[in-house]
């Protein structure tokens, strides 16, 4: 294939933010290039509300799949699933006449690659952790090349076969959005500080309980608190005295959310860090306990490690180590200002463009 003409990329990408936004990012880069970008997703909610908003894009949905903690009857169910799927996916790589096949992590991305393996179409996966999951390393079986959000993650994987290209990041976040407006799009007051605390795609109840407790001790920054859908309401009610936090089940414009904000309280699923060193945030990180193989802390010792955020583990997590946070970092210029270049130094701006390289020259340079 020449290397101008245009390719028809399949990106699979559903179940989860982690793996649909990076999935977008590439998209979007692939499209301004002149390629035909499909992202297959999930039929799950999340991914219906995450989407909406790209009304350029190709969505196709497929069934999401997530393999069962325990070995049990689920097991069949999930092994049908896998099958049912591949041969979806196979229908829908005919269909559009595929040249390429990536897959952005979780058994979601399995079938589809298989498929496209067994079609005999170049195939790769992209593992933003930094330890990478089950469904990556045995997807990587059937694919050219691994792509990989971090360095660390290499050890998992045959040297050979990877390529570190970083995680992308959706382009609108590259907008520089003005604070004073970003602050007022959320009903903030537009001097006093803002501390950013969201739950990773899907929010986080207890992280949430934590912060309303801060908020409710000292009042000395405003709190921009994405709850998630499911925690939304209880959040709500608990927030209705509180008139220096601001609630919201999701939000669609994270540029204006992360430019709010002076410092920023979440997990550490690969995105939001990915995002974070892109904006040169600083973070307290609170890694999800009950991830796969605990690869959010292991994400998150790699921002510690450089400086680049303070991490607690939810078990320990308390209104005192969230207003720590914010008195000795968010409010202290200078410590502020040291992790946010830390974590800048963290960036991969070209992410999305090295990716992009990659499917239409099978090689990083
Ligand atoms: C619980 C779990 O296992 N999560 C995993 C999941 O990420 P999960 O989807 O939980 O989280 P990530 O941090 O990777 O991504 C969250 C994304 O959602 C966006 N966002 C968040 C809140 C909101 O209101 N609006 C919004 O747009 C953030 O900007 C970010 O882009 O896949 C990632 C990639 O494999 C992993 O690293 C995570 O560990």
């Amino acid at each position: 294939m020449s290397q101008t003409e245009p390719l028809t990329v399949v990106i699979a990408c559903g179940g989860t933010g982690g793996h649909l936004f990076p999935g977008i990012a590439v998209a979007q880069e692939l499209k301004r290039k002149g390629h035909r970008p499909i992202l297959l997703i999930s039929m799950k909610s999340v991914d219906a509300q995450a989407s909406n908003k790209y009304e350029d894009l190709e969505f196709r949905p497929v069934e999401a799949i997530a393999m069962p903690r325990l070995a049990s009857l689920k097991t069949f169910g999930f092994v049908w699933k896998l099958v049912r799927t591949w041969r979806s996916c196979r229908r829908i790589l005919r269909e559009v006449k595929a040249d390429v096949v990536l897959g952005m992590g979780g058994f979601t991305s399995l079938p589809p690659v298989r498929a496209g393996y067994g079609l005999g179409l170049r195939t790769y996966v992209h593992d933003s952790n930094a330890l990478p999951g089950k469904a990556n390393r045995l997807t990587a079986r059937w694919c050219d090349a691994v792509l990989l959000g971090v360095q660390e993650a290499s050890h998992y994987f045959p040297k050979s076969e990877c390529m570190v290209t970083g995680t992308p990041v959706r382009a609108e976040l590259a907008r520089s959005v003005n604070v004073v407006f970003a602050r007022e799009a959320f009903g903030l007051d537009t001097i006093r500080p803002v501390v950013l605390s969201m739950g990773g795609s899907q929010g986080a109840k207890q992280l949430n309980t934590h912060v309303l407790e801060a908020a409710r001790r000292d009042a000395s920054v405003q709190y921009l608190l994405l709850a998630g859908t499911a925690d939304y309401e209880r959040v709500q009610k608990m927030a209705a005295d509180l008139p220096h936090v601001k609630v919201l089940p999701f939000c669609s414009d994270m540029a204006s959310a992360y430019a709010a904000a002076d410092g920023v309280i979440c997990r550490s699923g690969a995105s939001s860090l990915t995002e974070l060193a892109a904006l040169g945030k600083a973070a307290l990180l609170v890694p999800y306990p009950f991830a796969a193989d605990d690869h959010q802390m292991h994400n998150a010792r790699v921002y510690a490690a450089h400086g680049a955020a303070r991490v607690n583990g939810q078990e320990t997590l308390s209104p005192e180590v969230i207003l720590s946070f914010v008195h000795e970092i968010v409010l202290n210029r200078e410590a502020r200002e040291e992790m946010e270049s830390a974590a800048r130094a963290l960036s991969s701006d070209d992410a999305a463009q090295k990716i992009a390289h990659v499917l239409e020259h099978s090689t990083l340079s």
